[in-house]
């Protein structure tokens, strides 16, 4: 993406708005802040402004549609997702759908080593820890599973489980990590057992890709906290016998080429 279209928004916040690029995706930029949009008393932990840039490659008027269509659908979710008992998101701050902006809380912090605390991050700096140190990674992986296991036991679905869509940051109280879901570009109502057992798949991949060397361990904690989560034994038993039944198409899949 061009240096005209961070021009662009730069622009559209105006100059006493400042703003640092922290990620290019295939749909949006995203920027940080310290800014709140309306309020100069609030800095809390920082601010994210998600922007869908137009995309030249369709009709102008479909792509007004479109990104009005998804940002709203976005901040609808974190709105929901706010109200949602014991989840864990960013607030939803302001938005502008027909430009294209979503401004939420900045969840996360550095970790030890300086990285952002995405769960990518922090499991590869625990990749070579002593097997002591495994027992802090469960811990977070056990969170991160009961937050997937709440969002598909309420019938939401993410759509994009990635070790980066998961952010931890530190608990005022105890100290101790929490993890945090973000990025619902995708995400959305769903009663489909097929749905969660894609998620479910995604993030299993998305480990495996990632951090292959404890993926197994990792995912067998992820899914310890995930069955945690549901009220309904048959709700979550439907939903595990979808997840081996779309693993087997993966591997169907994968070797056939
Ligand atoms: N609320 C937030 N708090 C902290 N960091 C965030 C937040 N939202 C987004 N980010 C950072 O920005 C990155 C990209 O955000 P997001 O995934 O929402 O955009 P995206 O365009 O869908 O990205 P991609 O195409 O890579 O999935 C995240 O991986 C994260 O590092």
């Amino acid at each position: 993406m061009s240096a005209d279209i961070v021009d662009k928004v730069k622009t559209y916040l105006g100059k006493d708005f400042p703003v640092t690029l922290i990620s290019q995706g295939a749909e949006a930029l995203v920027f940080e802040t310290k800014k709140h949009p309306f309020d100069p008393e609030l800095t809390n932990n920082g601010y994210i402004i998600k922007y869908r840039p137009h995309k030249r490659y369709r009709h102008p008027q479909i792509d007004k549609t479109l990104t009005k269509k998804r940002t709203v659908a976005e901040c609808r979710c974190l709105v929901k997702l706010n109200s949602m008992k014991g989840i864990n998101a960013p607030l939803l701050v302001a938005s502008d759908p027909y430009n294209g902006y979503i401004w939420q809380t900045k969840v996360g912090e550095q970790l030890p080593n300086g990285e952002f605390s995405s769960l990518k991050n922090f499991l590869w700096m625990h990749n070579n820890d002593e097997d002591a140190y495994l027992q802090k990674v469960q811990e977070v992986l056990i969170k991160v599973g009961q937050q997937i296991g709440i969002l598909h036991n309420n019938q939401y679905i993410h759509g994009d489980l990635t070790s980066s869509n998961v952010v931890l940051q530190r608990s005022a109280e105890s100290g101790s990590w929490e993890a945090y879901l973000i990025d619902f570009g995708l995400s959305g109502y769903s009663t489909m057992i097929e749905d969660k057992g894609v998620d479910l798949y995604v993030l299993e991949r998305a480990i495996m890709s990632t951090h292959s060397l404890y993926a197994e361990k990792y995912n067998e904690w992820i899914m310890q906290g995930y069955k945690d989560s549901f009220d309904s034994e048959d709700h979550l038993k439907q939903v595990l016998k979808r997840f081996e039944e779309v693993r087997q198409r993966g591997r169907k899949r994968s070797m056939l080429g």
